[in-house]
C-alpha cells in the first residue's frame, strides 16, 4: 500500500535517481563504518547505503515507517531506533574501536535547527555529517561575516564544524516536492575549536544578533563595554554581521575566561 506523506513529519521523500546517486557518493560510505541515518523514510538513501555497508543504525518517528522498514529489511543489516531524533542519544550507538559515527539524512526541515544544535552535543563522537537541507539554512550556516545571512546559526555552528555546501537540489528531486530549493551539506566537526564556554558564546551570538540594524556597541549594550569590545578587537561602530567567529569568541573569554 501507498504510503501518504505527513506533513506534520516533514515527509519530502527523494525519488530522483541521479540525485540519491550524487549524495551516496559525496558520502562515499565505507565497509566497516559505523552510520546512523536520521529519518530514513522509504529509505530511498538507506538502500543505497546497503548496497556499500553490510549494516547501519536509522532513526524514524513514524511508527507506520517503522513497520515498513522493519518488513524491508533483515535485523542483521538495520538496526531500527523508532523514536524522535531530537531526543536520540546518539552515544549509544556501537562504534569500532579507534572510529567515529557517521550521520546522514534527508532531514524534516521543521525540525533543522533544534536538530542541528541536538547533534552539536555529540560533535566529539561524530566524524561527519551529511545533510539535505533547505537552501536558505544551509546559506545561513556557511555563511561568512559581510553576508547579509550571516547570524546566530552561522556563527555557532562555524565554531563547532567545517562546512561546505555540495550542491543545490530542485524541489522536482521529491514527492511531494517542497515549495523551496534544498541543498546538501558537509559537516566535519572542527579539529582546531577555539576554546570558549558554549553557553556564553551562545548567550553573547543572540544577544548581539537581536537586533541587527543596530551597532555592536547598542547591541551589546550591559553586557559588554565599548572598552571591552575594543580589548576584543572589535569597532564598536561596526555591525553585528561583520563581526568575526573569532571576535565573538574573544568577547565570550571576556566573560567566562578559559583556563
Ligand atoms: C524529508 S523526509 C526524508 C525521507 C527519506 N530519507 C528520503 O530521503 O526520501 C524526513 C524523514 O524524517 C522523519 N522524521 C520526521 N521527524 C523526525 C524526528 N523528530 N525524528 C526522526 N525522524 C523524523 C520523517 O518521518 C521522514 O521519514
Amino acid at each position: 500500500m501507498k504510503h501518504i506523506a505527513r506533513k506534520r513529519f516533514g515527509q519530502n521523500f527523494l525519488t530522483d535517481k541521479f540525485v540519491l546517486d550524487a549524495i551516496i557518493e559525496a558520502i562515499n560510505p565505507e565497509p566497516g563504518q559505523a552510520m546512523v541515518e536520521i529519518g530514513p523514510g522509504l529509505a530511498a538513501m538507506t538502500a543505497l547505503i546497503l548496497k556499500r555497508l553490510p549494516h547501519m543504525h536509522v532513526v524514524e518517528l513514524d511508527r507506520d515507517l517503522v513497520v515498513r522498514l522493519e518488513k524491508a529489511f533483515p535485523r542483521e543489516k538495520l538496526t531500527i531506533h523508532s523514536g524522535d531524533a531530537l531526543k536520540f542519544d546518539f552515544g549509544q550507538i556501537p562504534v569500532p574501536e579507534g572510529q567515529k559515527l557517521r550521520v546522514v539524512g534527508n532531514l524534516p526541515y521543521n525540525i533543522s535547527s533544534p536538530l542541528l544544535f541536538h547533534l552539536a552535543e555529540f560533535a566529539h563522537l561524530i566524524e561527519d555529517q551529511h545533510f539535505m537541507l533547505q537552501k536558505e539554512v544551509v546559506e545561513r550556516m556557511v555563511a561568512e561575516p559581510g553576508s547579509k545571512v550571516y547570524g546566530r546559526l552561522s556563527v555557532m555552528l562555524q565554531w563547532r564544524y567545517d562546512m561546505s555546501l555540495l550542491f543545490i537540489v530542485p524541489p522536482t528531486a521529491f514527492d511531494p516536492p517542497p515549495k523551496v530549493d534544498s541543498a546538501i551539506v558537509r559537516m566535519i566537526p572542527t579539529r582546531r575549536k577555539l576554546a570558549c564556554d558554549g553557553a556564553t558564546l551562545e548567550a553573547v551570538v543572540t544577544k548581539a544578533f537581536s537586533q541587527r540594524r543596530k551597532v555592536i556597541r547598542n547591541c551589546v549594550a550591559g553586557m559588554f563595554t565599548e572598552a571591552q569590545l575594543v580589548e576584543a578587537g572589535i569597532d564598536p561602530q561596526t555591525r553585528p554581521e561583520t563581526v568575526s567567529l573569532e571576535q565573538y569568541v574573544a568577547l565570550a573569554n571576556l566573560l567566562r575566561p578559559q583556563s
